[in-house]
């Protein structure tokens, strides 16, 4: 069964056996994770947004979704019942409030996706009916961009079917992989989080260049485009970060001696540090 033909079909998984643009989606929560993982489903062009619920309690995000065909919605319960495959998109202390809300009307055939940071696929699975397919993901900000790095991790009841569908479905909102559930957390402190320290990076190196004289608007432009830049030639170089920077460091030059400054400020256990802490926080907030 070929996907991009958008259809995905399983003789035992009830929500697969229809034709992935008569799938019926839904959003409980609009915030931005909401917003760029619904605009990478519209852009995927496998589904209508006419396909799509979404609910939030107040108005404050829900317009955005209405401008692009999305159907608005004040009730939880709504998205579910109208749905199949239900992205979770609040905030993880609203998690199980949320559930225990809605848990009367999933059935067999929907999946819940939840995106909540350290809300683990036991409390998820204890919180829904028994049997219910359960996965989560973990996405990033960029996802609003189409350019998010996003791992999913299946639950004890959803398996290959379920992962070929959301890679499928996802795959338009940026990189899309799959792993264990213990790597959930590594990924939200190095992708999810990550991306905030790349904007502290990204505000330190133009206030470095406003230190040495270039007004600062220009430095932030410069700055955000040489973030982007070197992302991209590391991405689709497929060379390591080390062989990269050794093409940027010419011997006694400007490079190296900028960077035995960043090591003697102890830049790399700082990065690292950052992504064990989150991490760490990701794992915290996931005990009960
Ligand atoms: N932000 C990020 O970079 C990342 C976030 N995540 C995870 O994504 C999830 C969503 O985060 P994010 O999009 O940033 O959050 P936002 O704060 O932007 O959005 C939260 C949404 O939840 C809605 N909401 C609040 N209470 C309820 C309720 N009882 N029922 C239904 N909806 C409700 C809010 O409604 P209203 O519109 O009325 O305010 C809002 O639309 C979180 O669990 C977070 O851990 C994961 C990775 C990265
Ligand atoms: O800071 C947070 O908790 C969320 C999860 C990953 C990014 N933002």
């Amino acid at each position: 069964m070929n996907l991009s033909e958008s259809s995905v079909r399983s003789s035992d998984s009830p929500a697969l056996q229809c034709d992935v643009s008569q799938l019926k989606i839904g959003f409980i929560g609009a915030g931005n994770m909401a917003f760029g993982i619904a605009q990478g489903i519209i852009a995927s062009g496998k589904v209508p947004p006419s396909n799509i619920t979404i609910s939030a309690p107040s108005m404050n995000n829900l317009p955005r979704f209405q401008e692009r065909g999305v159907s608005i919605t004040h009730a939880n319960d709504e998205v579910v019942d109208r749905s199949r495959l239900v992205f979770l998109a609040v905030k993880p202390h609203l998690v199980p409030k949320v559930l225990n809300g809605i848990s009367g009307n999933v059935t067999q055939e929907h999946i819940i996706v939840s995106m909540a940071a350290g809300i683990t696929l036991e409390t998820l699975e204890e919180l829904l009916p028994a049997g219910t397919r359960v996965i989560r993901i973990m996405p990033n900000l960029p996802c609003m961009l189409l350019e998010g790095a996003l791992l999913l991790a299946c639950g004890s009841c959803a398996g290959q079917e379920e992962e070929t569908l959301l890679k499928a479905l996802l795959g338009p909102c940026g990189l899309v992989e799959a792993g264990p559930e213990h790597w959930i957390d590594a990924h939200v402190g190095l992708s999810g989080s990550g991306v905030a320290f790349v904007y502290v990076f990204a505000e330190a190196l133009a206030d470095g260049a406003v230190k040495m004289g270039m007004p600062s608007a220009l430095a932030r432009r410069i700055a955000a485009q040489t973030i982007l830049g070197a992302g991209v030639l590391l991405r689709d170089s497929g060379k390591f970060p080390a062989e990269l920077k050794a093409e940027v460091c010419t011997p006694g030059g400007t490079t190296i001696h900028g960077i035995h400054a960043l090591e003697k400020g102890g830049f790399r256990a700082a990065t690292m540090g950052a992504v064990e802490a989150a991490t760490e926080r990701a794992r915290e907030l996931g005990k009960k």
